[in-house]
């Protein structure tokens, strides 16, 4: 089933190509939809919304095309957008029941729904207070009730994270989690940052300068290598202890991948081997116990999303590559992807 699909869809700006023939597909779960600042992203869920009308190409959301039912697409898909556009003035409350009532919902379903939603989202007493006063991730709460307070079957989520700390960017992603876990309602959500995605979501479309660079599952994306990361200590019998378990595990003919995992933390003191069965973690253990050596660790090493992408970069250049460094040097400062595991 497909929950949106475009087709060679294209949005100039005299200046600016914001997309450019971008053609996806897009089912049920939770998507998320990467790219760096001005790659087209809040453009996409604009044409999508029906608020904005696309240079060429098609777009379709819950089977309704865009282009001529806007108001039946917003009316079961709730919106989120990236700009704080609350009103300071007003509690959460009057504001959600206000956006429940243009929404079409009576004046009784439009209380109840505001509270189990401001509820869901975890504002509890302070939903009477005004929007002013709240700090960032309060109001980020708010924006996400009112897209899903009156019941939709999409949401779309323009970079809720945006302004977060480290604990109200986790917080804000597990509520995301739980909109589709708890809820059925399925999420298309925009951000920057890699690693952010590949925790919360089930797909992964990455554009860059409006086109599609790449649309995977997000297992697919991290899948599992079938390599082991394996570190040791040295001794005093064996000074160098990678270069010794090296050497015995060649011999028992196990195959060692590069010498070193460039530029990764450790590098230099971590061999990477083939595993190329659950015996290989014997002959590892039992090499490094025959040699009497510390076994520091022994992991499956799976993909980042972010070395995934980086990886596509040098094989094929792509424009704004210069975006694209900026953008994974976000997530490798803060350490997305990065962490060996
Ligand atoms: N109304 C507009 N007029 C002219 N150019 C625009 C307009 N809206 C967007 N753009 C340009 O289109 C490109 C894509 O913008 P868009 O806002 O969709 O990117 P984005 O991926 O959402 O990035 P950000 O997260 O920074 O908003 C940018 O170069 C932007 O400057």
């Amino acid at each position: 089933m497909t929950v949106i699909a475009t087709e060679s869809l294209s949005k100039r700006f005299p200046r600016v190509t914001a997309l450019d023939r971008l053609s996806v597909d897009i089912g049920p779960g939770v998507t998320g939809l990467v790219g760096a600042n001005g790659a087209g992203k809040s453009t996409l869920i604009k044409i999508l919304l029906g608020l904005s009308p696309a240079t060429e190409g098609r777009a379709q959301v819950l089977g309704l095309d865009v282009a001529t039912h806007g108001g039946d697409i917003r009316e079961r898909v709730g919106y989120m957008p990236e700009h704080d556009c609350l009103p300071p003035d007003v509690s959460a409350t009057e504001f959600v029941v206000h956006m429940a009532r243009m929404s079409g919902l009576p004046p009784t379903a439009a209380r109840e729904r505001t509270a189990d939603t401001l509820r869901h989202v975890g504002l509890y007493e302070e939903r009477y207070r005004p929007i002013g006063g709240y700090s960032t991730g309060m109001k980020q709460r708010v924006k996400l009730a009112q897209a899903l307070v009156h019941d939709p079957q999409l949401v779309f989520l323009d970079e809720p994270t945006n302004g977060l700390d480290p604990v109200g960017r986790d917080e804000m992603l597990g509520l995301i989690r739980r909109v589709h876990t708890d809820f059925g309602i399925s999420v298309l959500v925009t951000s920057h940052l890699l690693g952010e995605l590949e925790r919360t979501c089930d797909h992964v479309v990455v554009i860059d300068g409006g086109a599609l660079l790449r649309s995977s599952s997000t297992s697919d994306f991290t899948q599992t290598m079938a390599t082991l990361a394996v570190e040791v200590t040295d001794t005093d019998e064996h000074p160098d202890g990678t270069a010794v378990l090296r050497a015995r595990l060649q011999e028992r003919g196990i195959t060692l991948h590069a010498r070193v995992e460039d530029g990764l933390p450790g590098a230099g003191h971590v061999l990477l081997l083939e595993a190329a069965g659950e015996e290989t973690y014997d002959v590892v253990r039992d090499t490094v116990a025959e040699l009497g050596l510390g076994l520091v660790r022994m992991e499956q090493r799976r993909h980042h999303i972010a070395e995934v992408f980086r990886t596509d970069e040098q094989q094929q250049p792509v424009p704004r590559q210069a975006q694209n460094q900026a953008l994974l040097k976000t997530a490798a400062e803060r350490g997305d992807g990065r962490d060996g595991s």
